[in-house]
């Protein structure tokens, strides 16, 4: 069926929301842009008009005129922003064949930085394939509600087919039902003068609440990718707020890291950087995350004996990597955005497609039963192979030396030094901060 058959969509006046507030004028765009009832929001405007899900069921090439259905009860009737509430019968289209069931993308700090180029490539199919229609449910705050309605604006005005519904608020037990993936990005950044203390706290106490909000409201499976800094801590709080989602599906984002290290090593060794592979990060997404040379390979090759210069890869190439967000900051004002949203792709992509033979790829996941000896209970990251199912499995296959382990354990410290320090977020008694020196997210150099 064509995208444009499938499109047909139609709207139903309901007389049930007597309970609805409006929006003032100011706050409704000539398409009609509005949210939609927010139980514990704060902002909670509602349309003059409501949109019903119409059913369009039609055959190949034809497109029938739609039919309306009843307007949902509207206790039950998800959240959905402008024209993102004009929805298809998706049972329809499926039976063609052709379309995936729609798949719910929770998505916080949406109004920031790196979501502002992450929204775009879910939308666009980029993420989870042309053929996976998708729905985003994005998470900001009152600071940031007017600009998640740009944010949500935007992806009105970029028409992308995939998209078929959109929701913002800021309750995430609201957000977050039912959601198969949560991109949990909103964290406070470190201001001048705050302490790594203050900060694990005060990003802390988010990510307890979101793991609380995941663990009542979202799929029984879904697999959160933590970008938030300090992002390792933060998804060990999240996962230990949400005991009744496996551990194994939270994850805090290492991948921009691997994505660094092999660009490094690629351009040192004079290759395009898709001739590095096995590249795994272990560790802390700080500066003591070690980018391992030792099982890296350059064109199938082991990297040392691409490259000779072993005091490079010991001393420059593990620093760059360290140091390569502080570094960037000072060349542009900001953070990693675009290549931290580049990175979240990847990582996402990594659990859905099977990974390459041989290869594979670094996340930092919860060390429960690890092979490599490494403290259990603590988010580290570690290299892994997925079949395509959204999980994964450790490699094996991986050797240490002297200089590799020193280096683990050095990042393991500082993990179970953060763990400590957030204790009274992850229900195991009293926050007690012994940070081994003042270590730093990439950023901060
Ligand atoms: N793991 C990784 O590889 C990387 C991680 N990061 C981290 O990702 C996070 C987001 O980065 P980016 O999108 O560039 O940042 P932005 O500053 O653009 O956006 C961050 C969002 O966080 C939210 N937020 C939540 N709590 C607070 C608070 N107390 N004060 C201020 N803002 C808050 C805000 O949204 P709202 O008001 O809607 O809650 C804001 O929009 C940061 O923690 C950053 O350090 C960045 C690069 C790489
Ligand atoms: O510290 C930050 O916000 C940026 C960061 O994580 C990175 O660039 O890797």
């Amino acid at each position: 069926m064509s995208s444009s058959a499938t499109m047909a969509v139609a709207e139903v006046s309901s007389a049930s929301y007597t309970k609805a507030r409006l929006l003032k004028s100011s706050q409704i765009s000539s398409l009609s842009t509005h949210l939609h009832k927010h139980r514990h929001s704060a902002f909670r405007p509602l349309p003059r008009t409501q949109h019903a899900r119409i059913s369009c069921s039609v055959a190949p090439n034809q497109v029938e005129a739609p039919i309306p259905v009843q307007a949902k009860d509207p206790k039950n009737k998800s959240d959905c922003y402008g024209v993102f509430c004009l929805t298809y019968d998706l049972k329809a289209e499926e039976e063609t064949k052709s379309w995936k069931k729609l798949i719910n993308v929770a998505v916080s700090g949406a109004a920031g930085m790196i979501s502002n180029h992450l929204l775009f490539k879910l939308a666009s199919g980029e993420v989870f394939g042309p053929d996976q229609p998708i729905t985003l449910k994005l998470l900001g705050s009152e600071r940031s509600i007017q600009a998640l309605e740009g944010v949500a604006m935007e992806l009105e005005d970029s028409l992308y087919p995939l998209l078929r519904e959109v929701s913002i608020g800021i309750d995430p037990y609201e957000v977050f039902q039912d959601a198969e993936w949560a991109l949990l990005i909103g964290a406070k950044p470190r201001g001048p003068g705050m302490e790594r203390a203050d900060l694990l706290d005060i990003n802390g106490q988010i990510f307890a609440e979101q793991g609380k909000a995941l663990n009542a409201v979202a799929s029984r499976n879904v697999k959160v990718i933590v970008v938030g800094n300090p992002c390792n801590t933060n998804a060990l709080i999240c996962l230990k707020n949400a005991p009744n989602i496996p551990a194994t599906n939270f994850h805090a984002l290492t991948r921009l890291d691997e994505n660094r290290a092999k660009c490094q090593l690629a351009l040192k060794a004079g290759v395009f950087y898709d001739k590095v592979s096995n590249m795994t990060i272990w560790g802390n997404h700080s500066t003591t995350q070690v980018p391992d040379f030792l099982n890296a390979r350059i064109d199938g090759l082991p990297v040392k004996e691409v490259i000779k210069d072993h005091k490079w890869l010991e001393e420059e190439f593990t620093e760059k990597v360290q140091n390569r967000g502080g570094v960037l900051i000072k060349k542009w004002g900001r953070s990693s955005a675009a290549s931290t949203a580049v990175s979240v792709v990847d990582a996402i992509k990594s659990l859905v497609t099977p990974t390459p033979e041989g290869d594979w790829f670094s996340t930092g996941v919860y060390t429960n039963g690890n092979p490599y000896g490494i403290a259990e209970d603590i988010v580290f990251s570690m290299p892994c192979r997925s079949k395509g199912d959204g999980d994964y499995e450790l490699v094996k296959e991986v050797k240490f030396d002297d200089y590799l382990w020193n280096r683990i354990k050095k990042s393991e410290a500082e993990l179970l030094a953060e763990k400590r320090c957030v204790a009274h977020l992850t229900g195991e008694g009293v926050g007690f901060c012994d940070l081994p020196d003042d270590t730093m997210l990439p950023g901060e150099v």
